[in-house]
């Protein structure tokens, strides 16, 4: 299949989640994300790659307004979820993101149990209307997250006292318990060892099919094995973007070259 009929069909109404247009970042006078467009696309993980400082998280934080919780960030541009700008007045950043979840590269779990680190999405959102209701959604985020088996027995231990692995998928859990229809993950595996890592990749390759997934990663082996489309960023700019396999077999630009073949970074 040639470049032009993949580009048609990625584009279709259908496929697109996320539309980005010409979006810039300031923090004060520093021009940290330049003019990037990119269309992030259902059922695909997308991979954000490129040398410390470029703009990754940067550009992962405007797609569910994280950026707004840092005072010196200035976003300009246009981002579309499902065609409607996702910086217009009307739209609640925190609705926003309970649609657009978001896993840190640290697990972060609240110093609650592990129910209720699940539970807390659906319960201040209220997307349950009993116990039984949110007991199936905590069961079933967890089992989404390759997790239930491990913790079912103990639920009401602190979510603080699982492996670094555990605690991650946990965060996963959480995120995935409000049926958010995007994930964000910033650099999620570089906390965990070589087994915890393959656990969430596994896992990530799962969650595509229900949402679309967006992770920033330094692991150029881990951006091709769970990406179909790799965007890189250099200084600031989107270098390139496009189909993970092309990307790193037959980059077009000479700085993504540079970069996957360990000149740059
Ligand atoms: N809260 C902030 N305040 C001021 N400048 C910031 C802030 N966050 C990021 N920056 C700057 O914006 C630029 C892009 O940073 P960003 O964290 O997005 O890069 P990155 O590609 O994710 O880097 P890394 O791979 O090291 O995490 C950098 O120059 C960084 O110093």
């Amino acid at each position: 299949m040639n470049d032009m009929r993949f580009t048609e069909r990625d584009v279709s109404a259908n496929d697109m989640k996320i539309r980005a247009r010409d979006v810039n970042v300031h923090y004060g006078t520093s021009h940290a994300l330049k003019g990037v467009d990119v269309d992030i696309l259902n059922g695909n993980v997308t991979a954000f790659i490129g040398p410390s400082g470029c703009g990754k998280s940067t550009f992962l934080r405007c797609l569910n307004r994280m950026n707004d919780t840092i005072a010196a960030a200035k976003v300009t541009g246009r981002i579309e979820l499902d065609g409607e700008d996702i910086y217009d007045p009307k739209v609640d950043p925190v609705q926003l993101r309970a649609k657009v979840g978001m896993v840190f590269q640290k697990p972060n779990p609240f110093p609650k149990s592990i129910f209720d680190n699940v539970a807390y999405g659906p319960k201040i959102h209220g997307l349950t209307r009993s116990r039984a209701e949110l007991d199936e959604v905590v069961e079933a985020s967890l089992r989404k997250a390759a997790l239930w088996n491990e913790v079912k027995d103990r639920l009401t231990a602190p979510g603080t006292g699982l492996s670094g692995g555990q605690q991650q998928r946990l965060c996963i859990a959480r995120a995935i318990a409000t049926s958010p229809e995007v994930l964000l993950m910033d650099e999620p595996c570089s906390a965990l060892d070589p087994i915890a890592t393959a656990q969430v990749e596994e896992l990530i390759d799962e969650l595509r099919s229900q949402f679309a997934v967006v992770i920033v990663t330094h692991s150029m082996q881990q951006a091709a094995r769970v990406s179909q489309k790799t965007a890189f960023f250099h200084l600031g700019n989107l270098v390139e973007f496009g189909e993970t396999n092309q990307i790193f077999t037959n980059p077009r630009d000479p700085r993504t070259e540079s970069y996957i073949s360990g000149k740059i970074g």
